[in-house]
């Protein structure tokens, strides 16, 4: 579903690689936790998989795409594949929790019997039936959290991103959500996660990829955080 083949980034000629010779294969339906300290390349490899930002060197396939021969008309359509869910939620402030996870569909152009079957679903899915109309202020950061993810996943793309998604929250309402992705991903999406948060990490026991300095020190299956300081 996501493959990496020996993808290198230098944001700068000369500055040390943000990723060093990086190959490595996630399959279809997996739950992958990717850690490692700051700066170690967490985020710019997500970007490679959304094709916000180009390898210097190297192959980038996902879903089935080669993402250095993928026209710049076609990125559009790649991003449909790819729900994305971030630490600040970046939910719109003037739409309703409904208009947020409707938005999604809207601009991709579905139908709107479909949105008003596919919205309601969602929103009791990730725990949010009732709250259609509420504001994101008026909600706490767990539950903007899940409208996030319910935009996110509307769309039931095949692939999940999330970049530190508890970084905002507390332990116990942090737990909830990623018991939220993990049931996601047991409907057949594959979840690749970036965190920093070691008690979930050792709690749920999925595969871990761990970076550091650009390198991929290691790849464990049912793994702990056990971050190596660079
Ligand atoms: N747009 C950019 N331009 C130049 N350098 C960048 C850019 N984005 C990231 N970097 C550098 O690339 C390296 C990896 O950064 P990246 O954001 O991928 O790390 P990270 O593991 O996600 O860190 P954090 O856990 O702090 O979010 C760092 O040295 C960073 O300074």
């Amino acid at each position: 579903m996501i493959r990496l083949d020996h993808v290198s980034k230098l944001y700068a000629r000369g500055a040390r690689p943000a990723l060093d010779d990086i190959s490595v294969e996630i399959e279809r339906g997996d739950f992958v936790f990717l850690v490692g300290s700051s700066g170690s390349g967490k985020s710019t490899c997500l970007k490679l998989i959304l094709r916000e930002e180009r390898p210097t060197s190297g192959e980038v396939h996902v879903a089935g795409r080669n993402l250095g021969k993928l026209s710049s008309w076609r990125v559009p359509l790649l991003r449909r594949e790819i729900g994305a869910v971030f630490q600040d939620f970046r939910l719109l402030p003037n739409k309703t929790v409904y208009d947020n996870v409707a938005f999604a569909l809207q601009v991709i152009g579905k139908k709107r019997h479909y949105i008003q079957s596919m919205v309601p679903e969602t929103l009791e899915l990730v725990g949010l039936a009732g709250k259609e109309k509420r504001f994101p202020h008026e909600l706490s950061g767990g539950e903007q959290q899940r409208v996030a993810i319910a935009r996110a996943v509307v769309n039931h793309p095949p692939i999940l991103l999330c970049d530190e998604p508890t970084g905002n929250l507390d332990p116990g309402t942090s737990i909830g959500i990623v018991r939220l992705l993990d049931r996601i991903n047991r409907t057949g999406t594959t979840v690749l996660m970036a965190t920093h948060d070691d008690e979930i990490v050792d709690q749920m026991r999925k595969r871990v990829i761990e970076l550091k300095g650009g390198q991929l020190i290691r790849d464990q299956d049912r793994g702990v955080y056990e971050v190596e300081q660079s």
